[in-house]
């Protein structure tokens, strides 16, 4: 049976003006993942998502949900879709209740999934509070319980967690994943810190410059990034020169310090065995995830090349 995707995009393309902002698009998020869509800015992560969402129609190509084409001619499929943009237009003057009331009016939904979002968002305790006395987290979770209240079976989240502390992201990620485990809901959500997104997705896109880099799950992501090694050794210059002869690339740091490019865990054993067999003391040996920016340029790179 063919794999379903909760969203597929084929070919699609945006264009502002000359600048290209979205280019031959093959996006494809499996049902029931949290799919992190990462991107340094600028590249074309909200353009996508609104492209995604119908509030900009695609130069080119098209967009499927939960299978089916979404032209201007379904837009009964947008109310299948809880969106969170930007900042959500809350009434601070009224209380989380009464702003879920407003919402819940709008869209015709029974008066009983308000309590069931303000629940699902923990907001149960503080529902009759003014959203002005609310922190910028709560607010958050309230634009989620807004986004939440069809029961949408596809959650498009841009940024969710810019601006809120570490507590906030802590519960939202919490959040997120019940929302899946309990609703079988699927989502998507961009950010621009790799960090961030591998503590909560388990697939992830990456786009740079309005083109997909990579896409697949988490595993196969961390699988085939590289790690770095961080080596403070007694004599910098000569370990350098002792390690780029055995082929290891090898970077020195302003600090004092050595990078050195491995594969994979046992590459350190390796690194480590090199030198004390040429009489260099490590004091100290840690291992780095390759950055995202590091990652970035090299991708560019090799586009590039291609050209
Ligand atoms: N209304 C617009 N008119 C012209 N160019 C635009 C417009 N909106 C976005 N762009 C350009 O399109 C490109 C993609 O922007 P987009 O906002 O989609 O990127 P992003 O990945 O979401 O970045 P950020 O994280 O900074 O929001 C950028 O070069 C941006 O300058």
């Amino acid at each position: 049976m063919p794999e379903s995707f909760a969203i597929e995009t084929r070919d699609l393309g945006y264009r502002f003006g000359s600048l290209i902002a979205v280019e031959a698009l093959n996006l494809r998020v499996p049902k029931g993942s949290i799919c992190g869509f990462l991107g340094p800015n600028g590249a074309g992560k909200t353009t996508t998502i609104r492209l995604l969402l119908g509030l900009l129609n695609p130069s080119s190509g098209s967009v499927l949900i939960d299978g089916q084409p979404f032209s201007s001619a379904r837009r009964h499929l947008r109310s299948r879709i809880g969106a969170l943009i930007e900042t959500p237009s809350l009434y601070p003057n009224l209380s989380a209740r009464e702003n879920l009331e407003v919402f819940r009016r709008l869209l015709e939904i029974d008066s009983a999934k308000i309590s069931e979002v303000l629940h699902l968002v923990r907001l149960t305790d503080d529902s009759d509070r003014l959203v002005r006395t609310y922190s910028l987290g709560m607010k958050q979770r309230l634009g989620l319980a807004v986004a939440l209240l069809g029961y949408p079976g596809l959650v498009i989240l841009d940024e969710p967690v810019n601006g809120l502390d570490p507590a906030g992201v802590h519960e939202f990620r919490d959040l997120l994943r019940a929302l899946v485990k309990q609703h079988g809901a699927t989502v998507f959500l961009s950010s621009h810190l790799l960090a961030e997104v591998e503590q909560i997705a388990d697939h992830i896109a990456i786009l740079n410059r309005g083109r997909l880099l990579f896409q697949g799950s988490l595993g196969a992501f961390q699988a085939q990034r590289n790690k770095i090694l961080i080596l403070r050794v007694d004599r910098p210059e000569d370990a350098a020169s002792v390690l780029r002869l055995s082929g290891w690339q090898v970077e020195r740091r302003p600090n004092g310090t050595l990078s050195v490019t491995i594969a994979q865990m046992s590459d350190t054993a390796a690194v480590n065995a090199l030198l004390g067999a040429n009489d260099l003391a490590v004091y100290h040996l840690a291992q780095e995830e390759e950055s995202l920016e590091s990652l970035f340029l090299k991708a560019t790179g090799r586009l590039e090349e291609h050209v």
